[in-house]
């Protein structure tokens, strides 16, 4: 059986992994349906890792088409226990410029049409999530991309990720509301699957990479696709670097983390007294406590 236990999901402009060596297309069905493209396995450092498209090889998925269970699911069945999010965003702070990568500590959610859980149909389960993200693994991550010294990159770490619905991008008062929320990059991915993740006792963590200004900066034009492409091919490079260092880092010393036991206490529904179905369906992440 093919395992990893680092998983990468590559966002937008992220499509590969180009020194990933011995590499398997897994092509892997769950209780949740499809993955967002096959998921590929291969050795990074030496080290076993798994890598996902988010929007597929092509970018044919929208945020809100994203099949987010499906993937987070498809990651623990290879044994994936701490999974690195590379994400285009844009910068809602003046001092956090395109090509500089943030590693957010929290996020807020302005979704609208996004399934956030695998619980339901008979299991009620509350995870918690006042500490969104993995402070072991975003501190691997921040360790990495410190050791690297990349040209013209800031590294920001922590600060608050807003997830909107789009596709399209913020009007200038939306955008200026979450500045004035002190927010500090907007995407329209990441919580959702940090949310499952921790479903799924996957230590998550994020790499945002600054593409734009959004449309609020007065000295800059709003967000377009065309603008955040040429920045995209740049951050993809950084990214792969930073990926890189981490899988090293993990491999070495791989941290302990509460995400790990994140289902320990939430769940509320006696299992012995739980549908068959829903216990079937969710046996890969309930197999531990049934
Ligand atoms: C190409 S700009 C908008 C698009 O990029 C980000 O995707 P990802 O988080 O997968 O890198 C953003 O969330 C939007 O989906
Ligand atoms: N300005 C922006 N808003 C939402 N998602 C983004 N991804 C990259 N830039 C973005």
């Amino acid at each position: 059986m093919t395992e990893a236990k680092i998983g990468i999901i590559g966002g937008s402009g992220l499509y590969q992994m180009e020194a990933l060596q011995d590499i398997e297309e897994v092509q892997l069905e769950t209780p949740f349906g499809s993955p967002s493209d096959a998921i590929i396995v291969g050795t990074l450092e030496g080290t076993q890792v798994a890598f996902l498209a988010r929007h597929g090889r092509h970018h044919h998925l929208m945020p809100s088409e994203l099949p987010f269970q499906a993937n987070i699911h498809a990651m623990k069945q290879l044994g994936v226990e701490y999974l690195i999010s590379a994400s285009a965003v844009g910068s809602l702070k003046a001092e956090v410029k395109p090509l500089d990568m943030v590693v957010p500590d929290q996020f807020i959610d302005r979704t609208k049409n996004r399934v956030s859980t695998f619980f339901g149909d008979g299991i009620v389960a509350h995870i918690a999530f006042g500490d969104p993200v993995c402070p072991q693994l975003a501190q691997e991550l921040a360790t990495a991309v410190a050791s690297l010294n990349l040209d013209q990159v800031t590294l920001h770490q922590g600060g608050t990720y807003v997830c909107m619905e789009g596709p399209a991008f913020s009007t200038k008062a939306e955008s200026n509301l979450y500045r004035s929320w002190d927010a500090t990059v907007i995407g329209m991915t990441n919580l959702p699957e940090a949310k499952l993740a921790r479903e799924a006792e996957i230590a998550y963590a994020t790499l945002a990479l600054v593409t734009d200004y959004d449309c609020w900066h007065p000295d800059h034009d709003s967000v377009t696709v065309e603008m955040v492409i040429g920045n995209l091919r740049k951050n993809a490079i950084n990214a792969q670097r930073v990926i890189q260092a981490v899988v090293k880092q993990l491999a070495q010393n791989p941290p302990a983390s509460e995400a790990h036991s994140a289902l320990q206490y939430a769940i509320l529904t006696p299992l012995s007294q739980a549908p068959e179905q829903t216990k079937e369906k969710l046996h890969l992440l309930l197999k531990k406590y049934l």
